[in-house]
Formats: structure tokens, C-alpha cells, sequence
């Protein structure tokens, strides 16, 4: 039995559904169930089931492990799929599926770590030819052969695999040096372990194989969810200006198109209209001050088509 009869046997109602794949626990889970709600995608999950059926859309949501996913899509077993580029890298399905969009969430990185009290190793070069213990056991290796300048076969340096709790393996005496994900740096910190090189920067994507076959609906989902993280950006900017200062008050806000110009009912004056990225608002909004604007506004954006 290959791995298609295999799940096609265990989703007996859903020949006619895309499948759509997301986290089922861990890091992802939430932001991942937070984005389907704000696509409109409805569903009712029944506790212990993996699959569950959109009631608004021919799609079938499938709660995978984040770290299978790209590797089902890749496969065609899975349409469309949510995973770190981390694990499309480790598990070398690049070329077999499409990125659709990086999602702005789950963003770490994929570091070498070695405990901080060994001063003699300040780089990754200083592991070259120890013992590496990892989960990340493809990415560490071509890491380090490219380290040492020896295709992988020949490189000496030793890489382990362990499933989880990858910082321990330093302090528990399996290695010299690890590779994990770190984000904030407490985990590696609580550890004693300090950063010597970065293989990876990560962050979440959404992927769908090569030769999807439902091409119209992902490129819906790729749609909305291409709106949702555009109003998740983006704020609406409204305000007054004499049109003598409208210049530089574009200069000021570009928008993403353009600013809408309308005239005001009073002799000279317009109101703008545009779109602010929500990290630079403050200042700009300072700025449109400086330059004479009035009644300076700002809507949130619920949703978005772009
Ligand atoms: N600290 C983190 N900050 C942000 N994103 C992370 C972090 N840790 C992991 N990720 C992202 O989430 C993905 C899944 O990691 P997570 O640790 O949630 O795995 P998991 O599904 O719970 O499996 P495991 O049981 O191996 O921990 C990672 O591949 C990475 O893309
Ligand atoms: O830099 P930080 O913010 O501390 O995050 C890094 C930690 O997050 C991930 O593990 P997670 O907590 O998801 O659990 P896991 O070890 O079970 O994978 C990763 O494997 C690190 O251990």
C-alpha cells in the first residue's frame, strides 16, 4: 500500500474537497486557527479527529504534525499546506512545492548553539569535527560540510538526531554543540547555551504542491489570506490639508497605490485618504502635522482584497 491509497483510505469523504493541512499542536496552532477564522473558513474540529470538513467551502482541514506537512504536500497527498520554511528546507521538498506567501508569524531562527562557560568555542568553526546533536539533521549537516569544504560524506564533524528537548543534550554531556530553533533566546539562555552561528531565519508559509488540483480555490485561499495580512499591516490614514501643503503630504503618505483626494466644501482645502503601515504611524502622523494637516484620523482595517 503506497502513501496515497493509505490516506485516501482514511479520508473516505473527501475526494471532492481540497485538503488543507495545519499544524495540530505546537507553535503554529494558534496563529494557524486564528488565520482560518479570519478567511472565513468554518469548520467544527470533533475532539480527537484530525479531519475536519469546511462547511462553507469544498475543503477538508487535515491537523498534520508541522513537521510532516510540507512533506504531504510535496507528494501530492495534501493540496495546501501551513509549515515553517524550516522544515521544507530540512525535509528537501523545496523543489516539489510552491510557496504561496510567507505568513509573518512563527519567525525564528535556526541557530548552532555551544554552551556559553567553554570560551574556546566563540564560532561554529570551532565545532567542526565534534559532536552535534540536533533535529535539524539534513540543514546541520550540509552546514557543516560547508564548514569544512567537504561534500557531507566526508565531513568528520559527528551529527545526532534527538527528537525534542534539544538544548539538554549539551549539559547532559551527548554533545558539544547543538542546532535549534531559538526566538526569544530564553530557552537557549536557561540552557547556558549561547548562539555561535545562524543557519536559517524562519517563519511560516503557505505552500501547496506543484500540480495542485484545485488550482482556483488555492489561489482563493492564497487571496484572502493575502487580505487578511494586508489589513493586519496596513491602517486607513484620513485627513484634512490645504492644498498648498498636498505635496509634500503625499510625499509624507504614498499609500500603497495612491492617496484618494477629495475636495472639502471650503475654498482650497482637500481630505486624503490613504493607507499607513501600522509600524511607521506615529511618525507619520507627527509628520502630516508638521506639514499643516487637520483632523487626523486613523481606521483599523478588518479586511482587505488586494
Ligand atoms: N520558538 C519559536 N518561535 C517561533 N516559531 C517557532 C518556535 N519554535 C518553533 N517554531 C516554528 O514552529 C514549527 C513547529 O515547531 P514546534 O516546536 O511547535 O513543533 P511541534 O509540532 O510542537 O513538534 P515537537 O513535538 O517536535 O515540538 C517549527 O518548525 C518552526 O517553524
Ligand atoms: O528562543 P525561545 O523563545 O525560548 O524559543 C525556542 C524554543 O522554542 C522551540 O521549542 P518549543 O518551546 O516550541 O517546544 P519543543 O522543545 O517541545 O519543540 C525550540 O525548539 C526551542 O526550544
Amino acid at each position: 500500500m503506497d502513501d496515497s491509497t493509505y490516506i485516501n483510505a482514511s479520508l473516505p469523504d473527501t475526494s471532492d474537497r481540497m485538503l488543507f493541512a495545519v499544524p495540530k499542536k505546537g507553535r503554529l496552532y494558534d496563529q494557524c486557527l486564528s488565520l482560518l477564522t479570519n478567511i472565513g473558513i468554518e469548520f467544527n474540529r470533533k475532539p480527537r479527529h484530525d479531519i475536519a470538513l469546511v462547511s462553507n467551502l469544498p475543503i477538508a482541514l487535515v491537523f498534520l504534525p508541522a513537521a510532516d506537512i510540507a512533506t504531504y504536500v510535496a507528494k501530492g497527498n495534501i493540496d495546501l499546506g501551513i509549515t515553517g520554511l524550516d522544515i521544507i528546507r530540512e525535509s528537501q521538498t523545496e523543489n516539489d512545492v510552491a510557496e504561496l506567501m510567507r505568513l509573518g508569524f512563527g519567525k525564528c531562527r535556526l541557530q548552532v548553539q555551544a554552551p556559553a562557560a567553554i570560551k574556546e568555542v566563540r564560532d561554529a568553526r570551532d565545532l567542526v569535527g565534534k559532536r552535534i546533536v540536533t533535529s535539524f539533521i539534513n540543514l546541520t549537516k550540509q552546514r557543516f560540510a560547508e564548514l569544512e569544504g567537504v561534500p557531507v560524506e566526508e565531513m568528520t564533524t559527528q551529527v545526532r538526531f534527538v527528537s525534542g528537548s534539544v538544548e539538554a543534550a549539551c549539559g547532559l554531556g551527548l554533545a558539544d554543540g547543538i542546532v535549534d530553533l531559538v526566538e526569544s533566546g530564553d530557552t537557549m539562555r536557561a540552557a547556558g547555551l549561547h548562539a555561535v552561528d545562524t543557519v536559517l531565519d524562519t517563519e511560516s508559509v503557505l505552500i501547496t504542491n506543484r500540480h495542485p488540483r484545485f488550482p482556483k480555490l488555492a489561489d482563493t485561499i492564497r487571496q484572502r489570506v493575502a487580505g487578511i495580512l494586508m489589513a493586519r499591516r496596513y491602517v486607513l490614514c484620513q485627513y484634512n490639508i490645504a492644498r498648498s501643503g498636498l505635496e509634500l503630504a503625499c510625499a509624507i503618505t504614498p499609500g500603497r497605490q495612491a492617496p484618494t483626494i477629495t475636495s472639502l466644501e471650503q475654498e482650497g482645502w482637500v481630505a486624503v485618504s490613504v493607507m499607513v503601515e501600522k509600524k511607521s504611524l506615529a511618525d507619520t502622523m507627527d509628520q502630516l502635522r508638521d506639514a499643516g494637516a487637520t483632523d487626523i484620523l486613523v481606521l483599523q482595517i478588518a479586511n482587505a482584497r488586494v
